[in-house]
């Protein structure tokens, strides 16, 4: 069995080795002759999977996504040739979760803020915008949900109108590319949406580039706009809007759930469900594979004020204003787009840290954020 995967799944040759021949490919060069016999095709959201790709792979009868996001498979095809799909929901939930908490205390410092004092609206309460939920209650920051899919299908937690989001200090998206239909995303943010965006309000666009209009922010931000934008992505990657970056408040290259664990947990997930289809008992895990954290250890001092020490440990961890000044200096173009992205730095999440909490007051908060 021939098993093509894309060289930035981490792990993708140690968990496929014994399910047959792992060859590995790069999204820059595959083709329809490629992998033309394929019978497990593996991609990340830089692959996109559609009848010009797969054309010629004739014996293709499994195709996986490590990624959260499914915008770059044509479903409708593969279903059309009765060959399943598979997705990585919920991977890299807990990344973006982190990322967003790593934001706000940075946009905090930036606007001189308490985060405390703040409500984030979260659009999309599925994987992410759970995950991002539970953190803030840990912290017992106010937020409020918008998820008019969820909300139609009955999910008890309580949601809000688009209007009432509208109104939160922060606001941050986490809803998939929906090109039509009543739940459409796409242009969610069009120019009328960001009009109404006061000076200071933060928007977060961490889902997908396509749902916020980058030229209408550009605009909105040369008449005089001064809402604080914070994009992780953007329309049309890798060729992004550059003129848009010197306006954004912080700004990243698509990296929200770039953590080794949300990486690697798109893979095991995909290892899972191919040895389902084939009927074979999985005989490896994540742990067998992802490195010791470093640093393993983080001592909380006792005196330290909650909010300063939770901002720290946050910091220390994952801070995004790194990742930002690095970006804003780098990227020129999309060359440069995909090579950040490709050669983005190890991030861990609060899971592979260990936190020395001593007297710390709330030291429950620290533990229930996921710190060991
Ligand atoms: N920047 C990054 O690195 C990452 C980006 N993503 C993006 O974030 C998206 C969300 O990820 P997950 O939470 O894992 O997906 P999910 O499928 O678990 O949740 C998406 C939620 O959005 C809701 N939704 C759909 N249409 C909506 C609408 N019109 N208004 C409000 N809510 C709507 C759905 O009902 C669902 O609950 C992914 O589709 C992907 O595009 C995901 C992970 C990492
Ligand atoms: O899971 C998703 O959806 C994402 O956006 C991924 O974090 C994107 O990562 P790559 O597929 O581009 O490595």
């Amino acid at each position: 069995m021939k098993i093509y995967y894309e060289d930035s799944m981490p792990y993708a040759a140690e968990f496929f080795a014994d399910l047959g021949e792992a060859v590995v490919f790069s999204h820059k060069t595959i083709d329809a002759e490629t992998i033309k016999d394929a019978d497990v095709l593996l991609v990340r959201s830089t692959t996109k999977v559609n009848q010009e790709l797969l054309h010629l792979a004739t014996n293709l009868k499994f195709v996986g996504t490590a990624t959260a996001g499914t915008d770059h498979v044509d479903i409708k095809y593969l279903a059309s040739r009765g060959i399943p799909f598979f997705s990585a929901g919920g991977c890299n939930a807990v990344a973006v979760a982190e990322y967003v908490l790593s934001t706000l205390f940075v946009m905090a410092d930036k606007l001189d803020w308490q985060v405390a004092d703040k409500t984030i609206g979260i659009i999309g309460a599925g994987h992410v915008g759970t995950a991002l939920s539970k953190h803030l209650s840990a912290l017992g920051i106010n937020y409020k949900l918008c998820d008019p899919p969820l909300q139609d299908n009955g999910d008890s937690r309580t949601f809000v109108s688009m209007q009432e989001i509208m109104q939160c200090d922060v606001i941050t998206l986490h809803v998939p590319w929906v090109k039509d239909g009543v739940y459409k995303t796409e242009n969610m943010f069009d120019k009328a949406q960001l009009a109404q965006l006061s000076d200071g309000q933060v928007l977060i666009n961490a889902c997908r580039g396509e749902v916020l209009n980058n030229q209408a922010a550009l605009e909105l931000f040369k008449e005089g706009h001064r809402f604080q934008l914070v994009l992780d992505v953007w329309e049309n990657e890798p060729d992004i809007n550059l003129e848009l970056m010197p306006f954004t408040a912080l700004a990243t290259a698509h990296i929200a759930g770039h953590t080794i664990e949300g990486k690697a947990r798109g893979t095991e997930m995909l290892y899972l469900d191919l040895c389902q289809q084939l009927n074979i008992q999985p005989n490896k895990e994540l742990t067998d594979y992802l490195p010791i954290a470093a640093p393993s250890d983080i001592a909380l001092e006792s005196t330290e004020p909650f909010w300063q020490g939770i901002r720290n440990i946050v910091l220390d961890v994952y801070n995004i204003a790194d990742d930002d000044r690095q970006f804003k200096a780098q990227v020129d173009g999309g060359e440069q787009f995909r090579y950040i992205r490709k050669h983005y730095p190890i991030r861990r999440e609060f899971s592979a840290i260990k936190v020395n909490a001593g007297n710390f007051v709330n030291s429950k908060a620290i533990y229930d954020l996921g710190f060991l």
